[in-house]
């Protein structure tokens, strides 16, 4: 799976640490069906939180954005979300007896915190860019992880996880949202993203953003 030129760019200006975000240990025992309920449950309870603030990131890209196909991009971005992704945490969590109302006094975690709150600073304080290249290795990553677990099937508990992740309906948001990604480093810098002066910060970005997806894994190891 690649979802475009800039995401290939950031992904392996990267380096090692995006196969430690997309590989992790949690994501591999995910797979093969030997991660501990009580872990998966804890992550779901942190991910429906972290959730709730990437709405509020995409939200902010809709304020961000420069034309109205990125602010309808943006908008459908935040639908998703709220009423697909999310539906996912509240049905799992609820087969486990956690209802919506808990999950929504859940106590934040630190990393869950810092994650969240760089991404919607990087929108307060940059602009589009700034906001989607933290915001991307949220979504492509799923992409990337949902893609190679499809293959696990029916033969682990979190079938139902992967299959949303892997998922047709997944997969042709990651395919857009790099496509979104293309058009807006297009528009703003030209061909050559990695000639232009602001590669360095946002590779960055994009970078420190999937350091904080491996953090949210460890902290998922972690109830
Ligand atoms: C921490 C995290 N990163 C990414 C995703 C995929 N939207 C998620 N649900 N949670």
């Amino acid at each position: 799976m690649t979802y475009g030129t800039t995401f290939s760019a950031l992904r392996k200006a990267a380096g090692p640490i995006w196969q430690d975000y997309t590989h992790h240990s949690f994501v591999e025992r995910l797979g093969d069906g030997t991660l501990p309920q009580a872990a998966f449950l804890h992550y779901l309870v942190q991910d429906y939180l972290f959730l709730i603030h990437f709405s509020r990131a995409w939200s902010l890209a809709v304020a961000k954005a420069g034309t109205l196909d990125e602010m309808r991009y943006c908008a459908g971005v935040v639908h998703a979300l709220l009423h697909e992704e999310m539906q996912l945490h509240v049905a799992l969590c609820g087969e486990a007896g956690i209802n919506a109302r808990q999950l929504e006094q859940a106590e934040e975690r630190p990393e869950n915190l810092a994650y969240t709150r760089y991404v919607l600073d990087a929108g307060y304080s940059g602009d589009f860019l700034d906001l989607l290249t933290a915001l991307a290795p949220c979504v492509l990553g799923y992409g990337e992880i949902g893609n190679r677990l499809s293959h696990c099937g029916e033969t682990t508990p979190y079938a139902d996880w992967i299959a949303t992740y892997g998922g047709a309906g997944y997969q042709h948001l990651c395919t857009e949202v790099g496509a979104l990604l293309d058009t807006a480093v297009a528009q703003r810098i030209g061909a050559d993203l990695a000639a232009s002066p602001r590669w360095a910060a946002l590779s960055k970005r994009f970078t420190t953003a999937t350091r904080l997806e491996v953090g949210f894994w460890d902290m998922g190891l972690d109830p």
